[in-house]
């Protein structure tokens, strides 16, 4: 398991060390005695699942406020999307600055989200899955987003938007003048 710092400070990529063999391949995705290098030590809550079937889709941009706020970890299982974290974290040098890397099930990459940060995608095939590890329940009263085409961090998306959902469209772009969360 690598892992490959970002430019947000405490954000990563996991890349893990598949074994393989004439089978395939075995492969370790959360091991918590790795994630003490980068001084992870929380454990894992819920372990979620989407599937996306249509290429272009966008989801997002979401996070979780305080005393809900979460540390995420995102493998594309299926398929291949473009990943995006937007740093939202209070005096942080980078605040409003965004990362978008490619996860696919080929590449086996895994996005570590810190707390404080937005995270979406867009699917860069049909039928994309995403597993999700997080170190908080869902709490639906402490989920925050915002549009994904908020111009204040200008996200690249590589593909047109095909689809997404009427909530997400419905995101409020961020205040002029946003000064961070946490
Ligand atoms: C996120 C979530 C949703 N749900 C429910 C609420 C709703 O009925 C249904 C679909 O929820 P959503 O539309 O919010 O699903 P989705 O838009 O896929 O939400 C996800 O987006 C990406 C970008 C993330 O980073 C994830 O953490 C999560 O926020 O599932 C849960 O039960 N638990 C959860 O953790």
């Amino acid at each position: 398991m690598i892992f490959i710092e970002l430019g947000l400070a405490g954000a990563y990529i996991i890349q893990p060390e598949p074994h393989g063999d004439k089978r395939g391949k075995f492969a370790r995705l959360v091991c918590m005695d790795e994630l003490k290098k980068i001084g992870h030590s929380k454990e894992i809550t819920q372990v979620n699942y989407s599937l996306t079937r249509k290429k272009g889709t966008v989801r997002g941009m979401h996070f979780q406020y305080a005393p809900a706020k979460e540390i995420k970890m995102v493998k594309c299982s299926r398929g291949a999307v473009f990943d995006v974290i937007v740093d939202l974290r209070k005096d942080s040098p980078t605040l409003l600055q965004w990362h978008g890397t490619v996860l696919s099930a080929q590449n086996m990459k895994m996005m570590y989200v810190p707390e404080g940060f937005a995270h979406g995608f867009q699917t860069l095939e049909d039928d994309c899955e995403l597993l999700y590890f997080h170190t908080e329940y869902y709490s639906p009263e402490h989920e925050g987003a915002f549009r994904y085409d908020d111009p204040l961090m200008g996200i690249d998306w590589p593909e047109e938007i095909t689809e997404i959902s009427q909530r997400d469209n419905l995101h409020p772009l961020l205040q002029e003048g946003f000064r961070g969360i946490l």
